[in-house]
């Protein structure tokens, strides 16, 4: 086979994973180029919607026989999957995502078979080892593996820089996240426009309150493992905080399936759904163009998820970081979101705040968007397909941003 002839392998597994790397699947496949998916995560059968709203059908599938939890094991398992694969398929190229267990092996696997790697999201950082743990280092490790570097902003790039990456392998190009939150969007309304059913049956109730009421609708997420526990009971009481002094709002909160916080936001605020008549909505997480359609139509967000931090930035939607930190620290520096924590006085004084000062909520859902606009996959293909020998479809262009 010749290089042109050898597959652009994407190995991924998670569901963020998944929706940010569609775009490129989608752009490379649009240019005719040779590509090849393999899914690595654990549970296909949750991965499947998504699959099949992308239009994806993974080509291989890494099923893994875990006898225990272990992240090590986890690693030892992938990598020698991962490796057989890899060594059947003979990739031009491996692209992974991100910063999880698979993407580590995944660069791995690719480095001792001698294929270059693309890092899409790459640079993204919190400067401690254990926060988030393991990903924070899987980052690093991942850098030093790369051959491309496709961080989402200059602040990522520089990121790179410092730890010594040569200049010409970095290349700022946005964040797909945005590619697949606008394309997903326009694909819902669409959809909705003729009528067909996207959404579940749990958010009739919201859509006829939003239409007909007048409701102001906040969309709630919170799972990473920092906030299980203290930090899910107080933004749940934050939230019927909200609720109860603010009779024009909505919530809606797809709740994470891991007891740590469904048991949580369950007890504080499953007693409420029926006494707000309508305003407060509870369900398991939605399928990607139902959250797609819950962001574009909220007031604000209020989430400890990465990839909404991104989406919210594209949507015009507002977000509330329940968390410290941030290794999106550019929605911040745009005006997109702000850091609230997991204070209950101090997450319902700021969205008191801000619903009560329309001003200043204009001023965030106008901030511009500092993940780029929504041409990244693009960007991604022609930086590869130049540099695996294919004449460029554009000149490689570079996002400057704020
Ligand atoms: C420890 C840590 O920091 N881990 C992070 C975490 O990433 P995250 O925080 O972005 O993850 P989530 O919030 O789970 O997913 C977000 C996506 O899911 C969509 N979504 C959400 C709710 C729903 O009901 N329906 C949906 O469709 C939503 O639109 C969005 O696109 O895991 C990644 C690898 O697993 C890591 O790389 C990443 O560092």
């Amino acid at each position: 086979m010749t290089t042109m002839e050898r597959p652009i392998v994407i190995s991924v597994g998670t569901r963020p994973e998944i929706i940010k790397m569609a775009p490129v699947h989608g752009e490379l496949r649009r240019r005719g180029l040779p590509v090849a998916w393999v899914h690595t995560g654990q549970h296909r059968e949750m991965a499947q919607p998504l699959y099949e709203f992308f239009g994806i059908e993974p080509e291989h599938e890494v099923i893994l026989k875990r006898s225990n939890g272990s992240l090590a094991h986890l690693n030892a398992l992938l990598l020698e999957r991962l490796g057989e694969i890899f060594d059947a398929v003979q990739p031009s190229a491996v692209l992974v995502h991100g910063d999880t267990t698979s993407t580590l092996a995944s660069a791995q696997a690719a480095f001792y078979q001698g294929v270059p790697i693309g890092h899409v999201e790459a640079g993204l950082r919190t400067f401690n080892h254990r926060e988030p743990f393991p990903e924070e280092m899987n980052r690093e490790l991942t850098a030093r593996l790369a051959h491309w570097h496709f961080a989402p902003t200059s602040k990522a790039a520089a990121n790179l820089r410092h730890e010594g990456v040569p200049d010409q392998g970095v290349h700022t190009v946005g964040n797909t996240a945005v590619d697949a939150a606008l394309a997903g969007t326009a694909r819902v309304e669409a959809l909705l426009g003729q009528g067909r059913s996207v959404l579940p049956a749990e958010l009739d109730a919201l859509r006829t309150g939003l239409r007909y009421a007048g409701w102001k609708l906040i969309t709630v997420t919170a799972h990473r493992r920092e906030n299980w526990g203290e930090g899910i009971g107080n933004i749940a009481r934050s939230v019927a905080d909200l609720l109860r002094a603010h009779p024009d709002l909505a919530v809606v909160w797809p709740v994470h399936g891991n007891p740590a916080v469904s048991d949580a936001v369950y007890a504080e605020l499953g007693p409420l759904v029926h006494e707000l008549e309508g305003r407060l909505t509870l369900c398991p997480p939605l399928d990607y163009p139902a959250l797609l359609w819950c962001l574009r139509n909220s007031t604000l967000a209020l989430t400890d998820s990465g990839g909404i931090q991104e989406e919210g930035a594209a949507l015009s939607c507002p977000v509330l970081v329940l968390r410290n930190t941030t290794e999106r620290p550019e929605l911040i520096d745009a005006g997109a979101g702000l850091i609230v924590g997991t204070d209950r006085a101090h997450i319902v004084a700021t969205v008191d705040g801000l619903l009560r000062q329309p001003a200043a909520l204009q001023r965030m859902r106008e901030a511009v968007n500092p993940f780029g606009d929504g041409t990244t996959a693009r960007r991604i293909a022609d930086v590869l397909q130049q540099d695996l020998g294919h004449s460029p479809a554009a000149e490689p262009r570079s996002v400057e941003h704020a």
